[in-house]
């Protein structure tokens, strides 16, 4: 059987990234994760990515990169991480979510996440520094 792919979305915006806490199912009701959800058939990743963000969060998003790594989930089903761009709205938790915080780079293990999604954590720190330099005339 063919894997789905699960993509999670690093949504980065003013140098502080999104964490969403889960609502639903119990077993991982609770826990913090990068939103997102499972790309339909015929849906490219980016494609799958900017729908989940506007059904759940109610805002506008481009997909940006794919983040190194894939993890299982449970058997025919792999998550992906991408990062995002917010283009417009203001996150809500709309579906799936009982609660959206923004984390700058010093929070980032303020919440309990996902096992995953904590493996990423590194890489969206370093992310969220590269955001925050600012940029060396030439
Ligand atoms: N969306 C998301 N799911 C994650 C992450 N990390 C992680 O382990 N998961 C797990 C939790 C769920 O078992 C599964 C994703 O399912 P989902 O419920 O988000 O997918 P979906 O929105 O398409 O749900 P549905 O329409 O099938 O109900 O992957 C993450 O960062 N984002």
């Amino acid at each position: 059987m063919e894997n789905r792919i699960v993509v999670g979305g690093v949504l980065i915006h003013h140098g502080r990234v999104l964490a969403a806490r889960r609502s639903a199912p119990a077993a991982v009701a609770g826990r913090w994760e990068f939103p997102g959800g499972k790309a339909e058939p015929g849906e490219t990743q980016q494609q799958a990515l900017e729908r989940e963000l506007h059904e759940e969060l109610g805002v506008r998003t481009r997909t940006r990169q794919r983040l190194p790594g894939q993890w299982p989930v449970r058997a025919g089903l792999v998550l992906q991480i991408w990062t995002a761009e917010l283009l417009a709205g203001d996150p809500r938790p709309l579906q799936d979510h009982s609660e959206l915080r923004w984390l700058g780079p010093d929070e980032l293990s303020s919440v309990d996440w996902l096992e995953h999604d904590r493996e990423v954590l590194p890489e969206v720190a370093r992310l969220l520094a590269a955001a925050a330099r600012p940029t060396t005339p030439a």
